[in-house]
C-alpha cells in the first residue's frame, strides 16, 4: 500500500473511532507531541516542538483530502483561478511554515545555545547526562530514570526539580558542580529517550542533543528497578548511535549508572551488586544518596583522561606572578604556606598538558614538586 493511501485509511480509522467513542483519538506521536508542547519552556524547545509537529500535520493532510472528497470534492478543487487545489495550498503553507521554523531555530541556536556550549566546553569540563525518559503518565508502571535527580544530587543545585512526568526535561540545561579534587564541572541535563518515537520527533531535537553529546564525558542513567530496563538500555544506545550519531570514542568511555536501587528487593540488590563492576555499572540511589561519591570519582577520573589533566603541586613565591598565573588558567584546589620556607606558598593544581607547556614557557625555572 502506498504511503499516501496508508495515511488516508489511518485517518479514516481515527475518524471512525472518534465518532464511535465520542472522544478524541491520539496516536503515540501525537501524545508525545502534546506532552512536549506542555513542557517546552525555552524558545528553542518551543520551536523544536513546532517543527516536530509539521510531519504529523502533513500526514493528516491526506485524511483531510479524503474528508473533503467525502463532502463533494471541494477540498481538492482549484482555489480561485490559481489552479492550485486546497490540498496543495495547505501543503505549500506547511512547507513555508517549516522553512520559517527551521530558519528561526537556526539563528536562535547560532546566537545562543550552541555557541555558548562550545565556548564553555573550551574552559570547563562538561558531562552530558542521558537516559530513558520518565514515563509515569503513559504506562501504568512507574519509570523513574532520574537524570535530573542525579544532577541535583551531584551538584546540590536546589532549583532543579525532578518530576514524575514524561519528558519533564525538554531543554538542555547546564548545572555546575564540584568533583572530589574540587574540579568545577558542568553537568548537561537532556531530554529523555523513549522507544518507538518516530524519527521526525527526535530529529527536531537532534541538533541540541548532538551538541550536548559533544560533552567530554557522557553519563547514562538507567532505572534498574524497571522490568523493561534491558529494552530501555537498548533504546538509549540505539538512539545515541543511530539517530544522534554520537562518537564511538565517547560511547566507549560512557559511564553507566544503575539508579533507583532503593526500589530493589534484598536478593535482587545483592545479585546486582555482585555483577555491577563486571557489567560496568555504578549503582546509585538519588533518593537515599548512595553510590554518589563513586560516581563523582569515576567522572573525575574520566575527565582527567579525556582532557589530559594532571594534579601537580608547586612551591612558589607567596602572592607572586606565578600564583596569579596558576589561579587564572588552572584549577587551584589547595593553598597553604610552605612549612619549610615561609616566603613560599604551596599550590595543588589541576592543570592541562597545554597549560603546563605555557606555564613552563612563562616561568622556565619553576618545576612542580613531588
Ligand atoms: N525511589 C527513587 N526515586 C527516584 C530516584 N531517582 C529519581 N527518582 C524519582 O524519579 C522521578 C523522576 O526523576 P527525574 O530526575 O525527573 O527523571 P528524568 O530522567 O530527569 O526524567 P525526564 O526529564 O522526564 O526524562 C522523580 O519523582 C524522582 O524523585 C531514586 O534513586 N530512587
Ligand atoms: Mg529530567
Amino acid at each position: 500500500m502506498g504511503k499516501k493511501l496508508f495515511f488516508i485509511y489511518l485517518n479514516l480509522i481515527y475518524r471512525q473511532l472518534e465518532e464511535g467513542f465520542k472522544v478524541p483519538v491520539y496516536d503515540r506521536y501525537n501524545v508525545v507531541l502534546q506532552i512536549f508542547q506542555q513542557h517546552a519552556q525555552s524558545q528553542v524547545a518551543k520551536l523544536q516542538v513546532a517543527l516536530a509537529e509539521i510531519p504529523y500535520l502533513r500526514s493528516r493532510l491526506h485524511g483531510l483530502a479524503l474528508g473533503d472528497l467525502d463532502r463533494g470534492g471541494g477540498g481538492v478543487g482549484a482555489i480561485g483561478g490559481s489552479g492550485e487545489t486546497l490540498l496543495e495550498t495547505r501543503r505549500r503553507l506547511l512547507e513555508i511554515r517549516e522553512g520559517k521554523l527551521k530558519n528561526a531555530l537556526e539563528s536562535l541556536k547560532r546566537h545562543r545555545q550552541v555557541t555558548r556550549m562550545s565556548r564553555i566546553r573550551e574552559q570547563v569540563p562538561t558531562v552530558a547526562v542521558v537516559g530513558y525518559t520518565n514515563a509515569a503518565l503513559i504506562w501504568p508502571i512507574l519509570i523513574v530514570t532520574g537524570k535530573t535527580s542525579l544532577i541535583k544530587a551531584l551538584t546540590g543545585e536546589k532549583s532543579l526539580e525532578p518530576k514524575d512526568h514524561l519528558f519533564a526535561t525538554l531543554d538542555v540545561t547546564m548545572h555546575s558542580g564540584l568533583l572530589p579534587s574540587r574540579l568545577t564541572t558542568l553537568f548537561v541535563d537532556t531530554v529523555g529517550f523513549i522507544a518507538d518515537i518516530p524519527l521526525a520527533l527526535i530529529q527536531a531535537f537532534a541538533a541540541t542533543l548532538e551538541d550536548a553529546l559533544m560533552a567530554d564525558v557522557i553519563v547514562h542513567v538507567r532505572d534498574m528497578s524497571h522490568p523493561d530496563a534491558k529494552n530501555q538500555e537498548r533504546t538509549v544506545l540505539d538512539t545515541l548511535t543511530k539517530s544522534l550519531s554520537a562518537e564511538r570514542k565517547k560511547l566507549d568511555g560512557m559511564i553507566t549508572i544503575g539508579n533507583k536501587i532503593d526500589c530493589l528487593g534484598p536478593n535482587e540488590l545483592e545479585e546486582m551488586k555482585s555483577t555491577a563492576s563486571q557489567n560496568g555499572l555504578f549503582l546509585t540511589s538519588c533518593i537515599n544518596r548512595t553510590g554518589l561519591e563513586e560516581v563523582r570519582e569515576e567522572i573525575e577520573k574520566r575527565l582527567m583522561e579525556v582532557k589530559e589533566l594532571a594534579v601537580l603541586h608547586f612551591s612558589i613565591p607567596a602572592g607572586g606572578e606565578e600564583a596569579r598565573w596558576l589561579y587564572k588558567y588552572c584549577t587551584v584546589t589547595e593553598e597553604f604556606l610552605n612549612p619549610e620556607d615561609s616566603q613560599k606558598t604551596c599550590l595543588k593544581v589541576i592543570i592541562s598538558k597545554a597549560s603546563l607547556g605555557r606555564f613552563h614557557k612563562a616561568f622556565p625555572l619553576l618545576h612542580p614538586i613531588l
